[in-house]
């Protein structure tokens, strides 16, 4: 066994919605666990991601927005680590910074959530749904062209509130974060991830450390959730080949059985009148290489095209 000795204390920056420090909170509680004689403290901050709420993600830069004071807090050091959902951790870290660990996979699943309806099979015509994923909004106007999607920003709480104040017959959210914040009960239906392939890494937490704290990585290794890694590691690498960020309708999902990952991922144009769907299977080793070999799949479809249509539409 190799004895690993933490620092006195830890700080975990973290974003201020509830879900964050829900997620924050959690990782606080485990490195307690592991290191009692640590002091694990959160350090809380507005990001500008979560100022800017009257302009869909993808008009006002995408991801980055989440997760850039986190990083400054940890480029200074105020904190040590920094704690994401790994669904809004951009495709490129920017130079200095790097992550540490991948947290357990939540319910990765999208979830259906409405006052009035169990599904969007139920929905009648014309009915408003509330989602500002790109993502989202594609698959679901495949399906069902006669919906109307509108924008729905906010954290988890503030669009539950915008569904009960009766602006849409129902919204689309994530099934982790509402699990996390034991509001599950919202949930009506989750979506098949075949009919709503999740966001590159939805679900899991990512921990982020200045690249230059090595010594925190042994530290920080027990949080490491192997497969759920090596899953998010695949989904990225997809996401990366096609230049992917949460601006374009794209999604990927894989899963690993043994030493097997399977993945599907998808590419659409917005109303999701063009949408390309392939699968893959193959050595979880290779993981980001068998998310690359899923774009090339897509690419050689005419993917590539579909993406390149977009710079116009957004
Ligand atoms: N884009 C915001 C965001 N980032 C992570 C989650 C949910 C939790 C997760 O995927 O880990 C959400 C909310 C949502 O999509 O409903």
């Amino acid at each position: 066994m190799t004895t690993v000795t933490p620092p006195k204390s830890l700080v975990i920056a973290s974003r201020e919605s509830a879900l964050a420090m829900w997620q924050a909170r959690h990782i606080q509680a485990r490195l307690q666990a592991l290191y009692p004689q640590c002091d694990v403290s959160i350090l809380g901050m507005t990001t500008t991601g979560d100022q800017i709420l009257d302009s869909p993600l993808s008009r006002i830069g995408g991801k980055g927005l989440f997760v850039k004071e986190l990083e400054n807090a940890l480029a200074d050091g105020r904190a040590d680590l920094a704690v994401h959902s790994m669904k809004d951790v951009p495709m490129h870290l920017p130079e200095g910074f790097a992550l540490a660990a991948t947290g357990e996979r939540e319910d990765p699943r999208d979830a259906f959530v409405s006052n009035h309806y169990t599904c969007l099979e139920e929905l009648p015509a014309g009915s408003v749904v509330g989602t500002s994923s790109l993502r989202r909004q594609s698959q679901i106007q495949a399906r069902f062209p006669q919906l109307k999607i509108e924008s729905l920003r906010g954290n988890v709480q503030t669009r539950l509130r915008k569904l009960d104040e009766g602006q849409y017959a129902a919204i689309i959210l994530a099934a982790a974060g509402l699990i996390r914040l034991e509001l599950g009960d919202r949930i009506k239906g989750l979506i098949d991830p075949a009919d709503s392939i999740p966001a590159v890494g939805q679900g899991a937490l990512g921990i982020e450390i200045n690249a230059n704290r090595s010594d925190l990585i042994a530290i920080l290794a027990p949080l490491n959730h192997v497969d759920t890694q090596l899953c998010v590691e695949a989904e990225r690498g997809f996401s990366r080949a096609l230049a992917g960020s949460c601006t374009v309708p794209l999604g990927a999902y894989a899963t690993k059985q043994g030493n097997t990952i399977s993945m599907q991922g998808f590419v659409a144009s917005v109303d999701g009148r063009q949408m390309l769907k392939e699968s893959v299977t193959g050595d979880a080793a290779q993981a980001e290489k068998l998310g690359q070999q899923l774009a090339q799949q897509l690419v050689a479809r005419g993917a590539d095209k579909i993406l390149a249509a977009l710079d116009g539409v957004k």
